[in-house]
């Protein structure tokens, strides 16, 4: 079977406390999907991400992105001589709350991978300055944020740093993109506008996206997969594919297919918050139907 470009192997994360989030862990993403996890609240999903991300090591099992086994606190080591000798994953995020720098504009804060994540941070202290500035403004156009770069944070709305976070997450062109309810602190329209956006920025680049979110129809516009979890301790219990054409839209939302799939995930996660409250045997992990092949 060949690997996914992340791939959680029987992961288990016990944190400090003694909190068992995840147990018997499985799942895996191909390189280019756009994969939503959802669940009861607590499950585990942002433990997910941040395993992901290297924020945490697993407690048993392995973590692999980008074809490297990621290790404690941002480490990532190579999990094969070819993978050493790949290009090293670069990834972005975005969270519920979009943290800027007060201090600096909009695209001083949207430049801020360049300046961090190599190869981009060398060129920045010398000569790219400019181009990258352009690259910033190009994105925040992309948001219809067009004209904003000068403004600071607090001169926004919330919508409007949601879709700066977007550009932020994105100006460094990563190819893993962690996305934890970056859309959950808005109202409606705008995170209906945000999907739009979310999703003809994924089109035009294709990174690899995960994402949490607790907004069902969220999760139906947007992926390609969706994956439930149980109750914590958190494994995934079942991968949904959605097949509907692209690009999405809002009058799409409303279909009766489109709802049925809402309605089916809203009773798969009810029933696993039922079964979080009663006690059972030891789990056996599920596997991901994308690793079956389907
Ligand atoms: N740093 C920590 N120390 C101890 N326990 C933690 C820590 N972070 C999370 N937990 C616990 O681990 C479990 C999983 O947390 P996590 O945030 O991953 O769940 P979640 O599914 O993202 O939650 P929600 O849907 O409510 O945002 C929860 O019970 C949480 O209380």
């Amino acid at each position: 079977m060949a690997q996914s470009f992340i791939q959680l192997s029987d992961v288990m994360l016990r944190y400090g406390g003694g909190t068992v989030a995840l147990d018997h862990t499985t799942l895996g993403i191909a390189e280019g999907d756009f994969v939503a996890l959802v669940g009861p609240s607590g499950c585990g999903k942002s433990t997910i991400l941040k395993l992901v991300a290297g924020l945490l090591k697993p407690t048993a099992g392995a973590v692999i992105a980008g074809g490297r086994e990621v290790g404690a606190a941002g480490t990532v080591r190579p999990a094969s001589a070819h993978a050493a000798a790949g290009p090293r994953l670069r990834v972005g995020l975005a969270f519920q709350n979009p943290t800027m720098m007060p201090w600096l504009t909009i695209r001083e804060n949207v430049m801020i991978p360049l300046k961090i994540v190599e190869p981009f941070r060398q060129d920045y202290a010398r000569k790219k300055r400019g181009e990258y500035a352009e690259r910033a403004d190009a994105l925040l156009a992309q948001v219809g944020l067009r004209g904003f770069g000068d403004k600071r944070p607090w001169q926004l709305s919330g919508g409007m740093l949601q879709r700066a976070s977007l550009c932020r997450a994105l100006v460094h062109e990563p190819s893993l993109l962690l996305l934890d309810e970056p859309f959950g602190a808005l109202d409606q329209f705008t995170r209906e506008e945000l999907w739009d956006i979310m999703q003809g920025l994924w089109m035009a680049r294709r990174p690899t996206v995960l994402l949490v979110t607790h907004d069902l129809r969220e999760s139906a516009y947007l992926a390609n997969r969706i994956c439930v979890m149980s109750s914590r301790p958190g494994r995934i219990l079942e991968t949904r594919a959605v097949d509907f054409a692209r690009p999405r839209t809002l009058e799409g939302s409303y279909a009766p297919e489109f709802a049925a799939l809402v309605q089916q995930l809203r009773m798969r996660i009810a029933q696993a918050r039922r079964e979080g409250d009663t006690p059972t045997p030891a789990p056996v992990a599920a596997p991901c139907l994308q690793e079956l092949g389907a």
